[in-house]
């Protein structure tokens, strides 16, 4: 029993190292010795890992701010989506309704001209600022005048910068090559101005083409789905993705772009900095519709903002805020997928899943 003790713990910390170091195939070799064949280790191992589990409900309780009558507009989180051009204007409504049915005070979306009026119909409640350029309205253009048009985008989000909390860069953007040049300097001018940003969907594509944009900054959070994921392992591991050492790889990926968040969509959402990888695997829909990811984007930004705010009180918490933010968002949204499931069944709709946002996170975190 006791020996059977100890190699459990070792295997527990070996579950950290790379499963084909030759450490662990003596590791390996020494369970089987001492427990017999019918023992298998890479079972436990697998076991074991999955304590990164993380306690999702006790972190929503934890980082989500009490209605204080004293707090003014604002305090709540001031979010802004950058996305939304002629083909997507779903994904940044999504993101930025979401940030508003949690609990953000305020939120702006900037798009293209075309897509402001269209956003703005869906809901009064948005802030949509119609700045973002494609290159087709301005093909008759000289290169200066294309210069001080990309002058004029980058200024007016400028003039706004230091007033948000966090940015959610890339849902429903595009992939026009010159308003993804626009987009590349509003990331600088974040990191500038040290405002957390969310990287999503065609924000994935710019930053996995120019990695250097977002590498090295601690306050980025890359959320990839499967596709997404796939090109950023192959452009900076230079390999494949590896599902047996999900984990591991996940993390080096992490740690190769400077130790900036990546948070891994799929059947268990993956979260690691390059330090630690935790998990979030609570159930949450098999309805797979499109949209589900900008409301994580959208979630993402206010728990971090929050998780941010807690860092500068008396409670900080001792996790970095990134990874914060991202198990509470994950959790609400498998949450509230869970219970608009349940309700619409096959019919379940992204905004069948932002209608029970506000009941899944009073379940967890109740206003008074
Ligand atoms: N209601 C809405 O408004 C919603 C809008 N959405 C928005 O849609 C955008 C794309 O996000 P997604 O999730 O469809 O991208 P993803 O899974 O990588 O690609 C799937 C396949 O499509 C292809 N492909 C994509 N874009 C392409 C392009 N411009 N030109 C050519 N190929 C392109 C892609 O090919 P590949 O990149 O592999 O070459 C892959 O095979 C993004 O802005 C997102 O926010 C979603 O959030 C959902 C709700
Ligand atoms: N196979 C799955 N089982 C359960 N949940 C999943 C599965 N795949 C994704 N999810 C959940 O759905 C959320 C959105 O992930 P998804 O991979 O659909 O993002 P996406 O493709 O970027 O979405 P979008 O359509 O908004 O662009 C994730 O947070 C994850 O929790
Ligand atoms: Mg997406």
């Amino acid at each position: 029993m006791l020996v059977k003790h100890s190699v459990i713990s070792n295997i527990g910390r070996l579950s950290s190292l790379s499963p084909s170091s030759s450490v662990l195939r003596r590791q390996q070799f020494l369970v089987r010795t001492l427990c017999g064949s019918r023992f298998n280790p890479l079972k436990l191992i697998r076991a074991m890992s999955s304590t990164s589990e993380a306690d999702a409900e006790s972190i929503l309780r934890t980082i989500t701010p009490s209605l204080d009558p004293k707090r003014h507009k604002g305090q709540a989180g001031k979010i802004a989506v950058i996305g939304g051009c002629r083909e997507y204007t779903g994904a940044p409504y999504f993101a930025a309704i979401s940030a508003l049915k949690i609990g953000a005070d305020l939120s702006h979306v900037f798009c293209t001209k075309d897509a402001a009026p269209v956003i703005k119909s869906y809901s009064p409640e948005l802030i949509v600022h119609p700045v973002l350029e494609e290159s087709y309205s301005i093909s008759e253009f000289s290169e200066e005048d294309k210069r001080k048009v990309q002058d004029k985008v980058i200024g007016e989000v400028d003039k706004w910068m230091e007033r948000f909390d966090c940015l959610v860069i890339g849902p429903g953007l595009g992939r026009d090559p010159f308003l993804l040049e626009c987009v590349s300097k509003i990331m600088l001018l974040a990191k500038k101005s040290n405002v957390p940003f969310v990287v999503d969907g065609d924000g994935l594509f710019l930053v996995t083409n120019s990695v250097d944009l977002v590498k090295s900054y601690p306050l980025a959070v890359l959320t990839p789905n499967v596709n997404e994921y796939k090109r950023l392992v192959q452009k900076v591991l230079n390999c494949e993705v590896d599902e047996q050492n999900a984990e591991d790889q996940l993390r080096s990926l992490a740690k190769q772009i400077g130790g900036v968040t990546i948070l891994r969509k799929g059947k268990s959402d993956l979260i690691s900095n390059g330090e630690t990888v935790k998990s979030v695997s609570i159930y949450g829909s098999p309805r797979r519709c499109g949209g589900q990811g900008d409301i994580l984007s959208g979630s993402v930004a206010v728990f971090l903002s929050w998780a941010q705010q807690l860092k500068s009180g008396p409670e900080s918490p001792s996790e970095n805020p990134a990874i914060l933010g991202c198990i509470a968002a994950s959790g609400l949204l498998r949450k509230a997928a869970a219970l608009a499931f349940a309700k619409h069944k096959r019919s379940t709709l992204t905004s069948d899943i932002i209608e029970c946002l506000g009941e899944s996170l009073e379940d967890i975190s109740p206003a008074s």
